[in-house]
């Protein structure tokens, strides 16, 4: 970006490039370091200028302020990836719930892990996703379009207002509309609280969701299939679902932290984010685990739990 030939301008566009939300927006804003460039004694003035008290004004101003084409550039980028990004994941959210439906039509997969499989995947892959969106403060509002619009769909349908046949199937337990309205529609309004509140910079956001998508779904698959010992307080749940979902949850949360800290978003120590995220991880089970809840849904009541105990460990990271 440092294209203009006077030394002072260079350094001025390489110290605003260098955080790209200051290039955004605070385009007045000039940092001490390229202030410092502009003391008459600096090397790299010309000393005809000094003498120019107008023309140093002059001067001084442009330098003040960053080439308004950097800023229009840094913007339209920005619009540019985050829109892409959006329509991507708009893209990904409708082939998952086809090629579940699709599965489920042909028998291979049976409806309430097709539902499961939905459940855990299109949220994980949804974060998944999240580094694609710019480094602007509006990228998780584009990324929180995709749950909202699902959010939509889910009302229009659950509503009964259009019919289909393949959301239906493919996200329900028992096949009837309404039931869009319940567990499913929680979820999408957790992706887009998670979004919103926390986004990717936060491990609070991440491990909720994690738990939420990873934990919570593999305590079903895995509580039908090998769940003959109960838990002595809910006979409905079993040993192995819960250890299931501690288990899973607590190493897809990991991961999903790792992953966020490759991309430079997340930065906490290894040692304590272990134990901090277990301790997330044994709330969100011993939650899940209880009977009724105050008929409050696991959609909920896992992320919110998650939500309280991350907080309290790592403090607000939005
Ligand atoms: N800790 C757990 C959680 C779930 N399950 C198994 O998974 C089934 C479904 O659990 P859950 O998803 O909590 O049930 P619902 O709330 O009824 O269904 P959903 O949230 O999927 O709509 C339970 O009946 C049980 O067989 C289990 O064994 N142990
Ligand atoms: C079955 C579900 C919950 C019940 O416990 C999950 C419902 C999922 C939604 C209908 C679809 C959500 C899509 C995500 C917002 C985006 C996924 C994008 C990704 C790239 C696949």
């Amino acid at each position: 970006m440092a294209t203009h030939p006077h030394s002072a301008v260079a350094i001025t566009t390489t110290t605003t490039s260098a955080n790209p939300k200051l290039s955004l927006l605070r385009p007045h804003f000039c940092p001490p370091r390229c202030a410092f460039n502009f003391n008459p004694t600096t090397p790299f003035r010309h000393q005809h200028l000094i003498r120019n008290a107008s023309v140093d004004l002059h001067i001084q101003r442009r330098l003040l302020l960053p080439p308004p084409r950097v800023f229009a550039v840094d913007v339209s980028g920005h619009l540019l990836q985050d829109t892409g990004a959006s329509l991507f994941v708009v893209a990904g959210a409708y082939a998952l719930v086809s090629v579940f439906d699709n599965l489920t039509q042909r028998q291979i997969v049976e409806q309430n892990l097709s539902r499961k499989l939905v459940h855990i995947l299109s949220g994980l892959l949804y974060m998944g996703c999240w580094p694609m969106f710019s480094t602007s403060t509006e990228a998780r509002y584009f990324a929180a379009l995709v749950p909202l619009l699902n959010c939509l769909r889910l009302l229009v349908h659950g509503l009964s207002l259009v019919t289909n046949e393949d959301l239906i199937k493919s996200v329900t337990r028992e096949g009837k509309p309404e039931e869009l309205l319940r567990g499913p529609l929680y979820y999408v309004l957790m992706l887009i609280l998670c979004s919103i509140f926390f986004w990717r910079e936060s491990p609070i956001g991440v491990v909720s969701l994690s738990m939420m998508c990873g934990g919570d779904g593999i305590a079903d698959i895995m509580g039908r299939r090998f769940g003959i010992h109960k838990i002595p307080y809910n006979k409905h749940k079993s040993w192995v679902g819960s250890i299931s979902m501690f288990t899973v949850g607590f190493l897809i949360s990991i991961g999903m932290i790792y992953y966020f800290s490759k991309f430079g978003y997340i930065e906490l120590d290894f040692v304590q984010t272990v134990e901090r995220v277990a301790v997330v991880a044994m709330a969100a089970t011993v939650v899940e685990s209880l009977p009724a809840k105050g008929g409050l849904d696991d959609n909920i009541s896992v992320p919110l739990v998650c939500m309280v105990t991350a907080y309290l460990s790592f403090g607000f990271q939005p």
